[in-house]
């Protein structure tokens, strides 16, 4: 094994907490309402294992000694992923639910013998790749089954080929993204695949949830990028992805890209793959007011010629970019705005990779022809590509001192994107009262857009669960029937009772009967993709 995730360290992003400087803690307590108190976390409760004997030793006799793990740490590490719900109960809120084991296989076919095995012991499982899932993905359920365990990608971490020919690499499904992207470096190639959770997150994970990357105006998202799938499941194999476009009936593939677990477990990904760029090149510009910005955005979207990465933020985002920031260079920013009359600035952040500082220049004067943008210059958008990872860092700090802080995504036509967030900026602000609602769109595409939404308020020292399930709910309230449930962040155990509403009682009907095929007993990952009931067998 190359490189191993530390999954007992989960709760915090890395494994100092940052801190806020004092003047975004003014700032952020003037606008939410946010006190001194603060309550302390408590390690969550680890019931004893439900593993009867004999699973754990036909477990044992499958992956080797040392790799079912009923330890506390091994368990306690990989309960659930990383939402704000997550991390309450990681700091005791509430009762999550632990794994009863961790198993570790380390080739393909140990985890289909894993699957077998499961299904023959009436023990559920839960794949687990990076375990970043903000949407309850790999809660540890066990539906009704006698126990759950926990199947830890961590050790298929092996680049299986490399096809330079055709520009295709297979990867194993337990490779966190960095890891992959050191071992295609030496080939010149790159995946480009490039999300928040960039860190952790693994191949199998992104194939799994349908992932979209910050480049995917240039690369795609990761479902245009899988060029074939290995799986497992308890019936056995499943090989899918012969040749680059085919009309041999629908694609079965992308039936297994987005499956979550709940199908299968992904132990192989063919991904198509790119050379890698010479030169990056990151700069900021200004719209002003949220209307003119998403049209811009657009008018890029539909010419063909957006940059690579392609982010506009909303005024409330903006504003808090900017507050955090703070300093006398924000405070200049903030002058000049004012002075060439920009009453409601929204950040658009463009990124171009290429080959030559001259592809690049090229492409940039092509991509901003024609529109009426302020360039802020390199700098800022230098400073983005610098802090684009930092998001879940500051997240450890907000949630240290006692701030709701959870994100959530949708997408829409360009005729309803300012309508759908409109409505999801209201739901949030009349459930949650005293708060911030930012909004950014980071995916666009020719009819339409991503939004994606962060919300800040004071924690309900009460009843914090309780406080964000409401502001939850009426977000996916106002998403449904104007936008899709989630644009990237799948469907998990939170999104799974809107699902119906999206793809209809048909779609769902012929996902539970896939799923009664590759999954007779029900043991793959109970309570996730499909409303709980009809994933069952029968
Ligand atoms: C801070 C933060 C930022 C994020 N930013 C982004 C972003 O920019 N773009 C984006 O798309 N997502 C983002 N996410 C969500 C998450 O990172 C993605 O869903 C990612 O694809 C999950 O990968 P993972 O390896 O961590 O999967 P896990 O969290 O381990 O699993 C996700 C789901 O897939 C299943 N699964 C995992 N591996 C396999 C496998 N090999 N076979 C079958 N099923 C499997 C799990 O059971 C679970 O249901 C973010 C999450 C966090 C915490």
């Amino acid at each position: 094994m190359t490189e191993r995730i530390d999954h007992t360290l989960r709760g915090r992003w890395s494994p100092t907490t940052g801190t806020l400087p004092p003047h975004a803690l003014k700032w952020l307590r003037q606008r939410t309402g946010l006190s001194d108190v603060r309550t302390p976390a408590r390690t969550p409760d680890v019931p004893a294992s439900a593993l009867s004997g004999a699973a754990h030793a036909a477990l044992d006799a499958v992956v080797g000694p040392g790799f079912v793990r009923v330890d506390r740490d091994s368990r306690l590490g990989r309960t659930g992923g990383l939402s704000y719900l997550d991390l309450l109960g990681q700091r005791g809120e509430g009762t999550p639910a632990v794994p009863d084991a961790v198993v570790l296989p380390a080739t393909p076919e140990q985890v289909t013998d894993v699957l077998r095995t499961c299904a023959e012991h009436d023990v559920a499982v839960v794949p687990f790749g990076g375990g970043t899932s903000v949407v309850g993905g790999v809660a540890a359920l066990r539906g009704d089954k006698a126990a759950v365990i926990t199947l830890d990608l961590v050790r298929l971490d092996k680049l299986v080929s490399v096809d330079p020919v055709s520009r295709i690499a297979v990867l194993q499904a337990g490779l966190p993204a960095p890891q992959a992207e050191r071992l295609l470096a030496p080939h010149g190639l790159t995946i480009g695949h490039v999300p928040q959770s960039y860190e952790r997150a693994t191949i199998g994970g992104f194939a799994a949830t349908r992932s979209a990357g910050q480049a995917s105006s240039g690369y795609g998202r990761f479902e245009d990028m899988v060029e074939g799938v290995r799986l497992a499941t308890p019936v056995g194999e499943w090989r899918l992805g012969t040749a680059p476009a085919s009309a041999a009936g629908p694609d079965l593939k992308q039936l297994v890209v987005g499956s979550e677990g709940a199908l299968g477990v992904i132990t192989e990904v063919s991904v198509r793959v790119r050379p890698r760029p010479r030169v990056e090149r990151y700069e900021g510009f200004v719209v002003d007011g949220w209307e003119r910005g998403s049209a811009t955005v657009r008018a890029l979207a539909q010419s063909h010629l957006p940059a690579d990465v392609t982010r506009l933020s909303d005024v409330d985002e903006t504003e808090v970019s900017l507050a955090l920031a703070g300093g006398w260079k924000t405070a200049a920013l903030k002058a000049y705005l004012r002075a060439r009359g920009v009453a409601e600035p929204c950040l658009l952040i463009l990124g171009w990779h290429g080959r030559s500082e001259d592809e690049i220049r090229r492409r940039r004067k092509e991509t901003l022809r024609g529109l009426k943008l302020l360039s802020l210059g390199r700098a800022l958008g230098e400073a983005w590509r610098h802090g684009r990872f930092n998001g879940p860092r500051q997240r450890d700090t907000l949630m240290e001192l006692g701030v709701c802080v959870e994100t959530l995504e949708t997408a829409t036509h360009w005729s309803r994107v300012s309508e759908l967030r409109t409505a999801v900026r209201a739901a949030l602000s009349d459930a949650l009262g005293n708060c911030i609602v930012m909004c950014h769109i980071s995916h666009a595409y020719e009819t339409g857009a991503s939004l994606y939404f962060t919300v800040l308020a004071a924690r309900d020292a009460d009843d914090p669960i309780g406080q964000w399930q409401v502001a939850k709910a009426a977000a996916s309230e106002a998403i449904t029937g104007t936008g899709t449930i989630s644009h990237h962040h799948a469907v998990g155990t939170d999104h799974a009772p809107y699902l119906e509403a999206e793809i209809g009682g048909l779609g769902v009907a012929v996902l539970a009967s896939v799923k009664r095929t590759l999954d007779p007993t029900g043991v793959l990952n109970p309570g996730k993709l499909l409303p709980t009931g009809l994933a069952s067998p029968g």
